[in-house]
């Protein structure tokens, strides 16, 4: 039987030699390379479905629906490495909330997380974030631990709280408690920018629950390396712009040469040939089902 992405997940979380590593992943071809480069989990970013769906900035604008869309591709590409996705604020009251875990669940995603912030949110590393009172919070949580309990699934639920900015450490790691207290699996304290602070959220859930962090390059977030995140105690690590960022860089520049010499070759060319972007996307697994099947057709047993 197929092992649940969730629960290869958890195994994860329950070994104590492992940091869980997530790479912002957001397209199919992030995906892709991401799981060519050997990663075993991957995230999937609110910010980078915004922009890459929508042509968005990070502003709430993406719904339930095109969220779990993108969700539910990414995570199949290779169902045997977990996908954690950005669930945002649930997208509404206790029903949406439930709605949307359920079709987290469906859709193969192993964790999600959700935050206080208000319905129409912002990038966590954004200024003037809103957020609703820790008794909406809570309701969003027990909305999608009931979920999971009717479901029979063991799907993943992140505690994620933005009140650092607006309410301070102390009543951040109140509202992670709560949640934790409420159910939730795993407590995510967004846009840290000092080490103490990281330090702190590591201490205070030590043996109670894992500790997620977010590091976003060019962000005030505080910048650790794997090891160190692993080293302070944090148990999961998402990079959400890790394909990101390089894309704006690389596509930036490629077009910026086309536009002013005409020419675009040294962008590809000999290195990434159609067959060599093919080959990243499955071509060789792709074709080779193809004929296997064409085969069996011709010689039937
Ligand atoms: C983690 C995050 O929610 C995301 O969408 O990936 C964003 C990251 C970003 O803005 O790049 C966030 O709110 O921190």
């Amino acid at each position: 039987m197929t092992v649940q992405a969730s629960t290869r997940l958890r195994a994860l979380l329950n070994d104590p030699s492992q940091i869980v590593v997530g790479p912002g992943v957001y397209d199919g071809i992030t995906a892709r390379l991401a799981l060519n480069a050997g990663f075993q989990t991957l995230y999937m970013t609110g910010a980078g479905t915004s922009m890459s769906t929508l042509g968005m900035a990070d502003l709430g604008l993406a719904t339930m629906t095109e969220m779990r869309q993108n969700a539910e591709m990414i995570a199949n590409i290779d169902r045997s490495v977990p996908l954690i996705a950005d669930a945002d604020t649930g997208y509404g009251g206790t029903l949406s909330v439930a709605r949307t875990t359920a079709a987290y669940i469906s859709a193969g995603v192993a964790g999600f997380h959700l935050e206080d912030q208000v319905v129409n949110k912002k990038c966590g590393h954004l200024e003037g974030k809103q957020l609703v009172s820790k008794e909406e919070y809570l309701t969003r949580i027990r909305a999608a631990v009931e979920t999971k309990k009717r479901m029979g699934s063991d799907i993943v639920i992140i505690a994620r709280t933005d009140a650092l900015q607006s309410l301070g450490l102390e009543e951040s790691l109140t509202r992670l408690e709560a949640a934790v207290d409420a159910g939730a699996d795993v407590a995510f304290l967004e846009a840290i920018t000092k080490r103490e602070e990281l330090v702190a959220v590591c201490e205070r859930f030590k043996g109670k629950a894992p500790v997620m962090y977010g590091m976003v390059q060019g962000s005030s977030a505080y910048k650790v390396t794997v090891d160190e995140a692993k080293a302070l105690g944090v148990k999961i690590i998402v990079y959400a712009g890790a394909c990101l960022m390089p894309t704006f860089v690389a596509v930036s520049q490629a077009l910026k040469t086309l536009k002013e010499t005409g020419d675009c070759e040294q962008y590809g060319g000999g290195q990434w040939s159609p067959h060599k972007v093919f080959d990243a996307c499955g071509m060789k697994e792709l074709m080779d089902f193809d004929r296997m099947i064409a085969s069996n057709a011709a010689n039937p047993k």
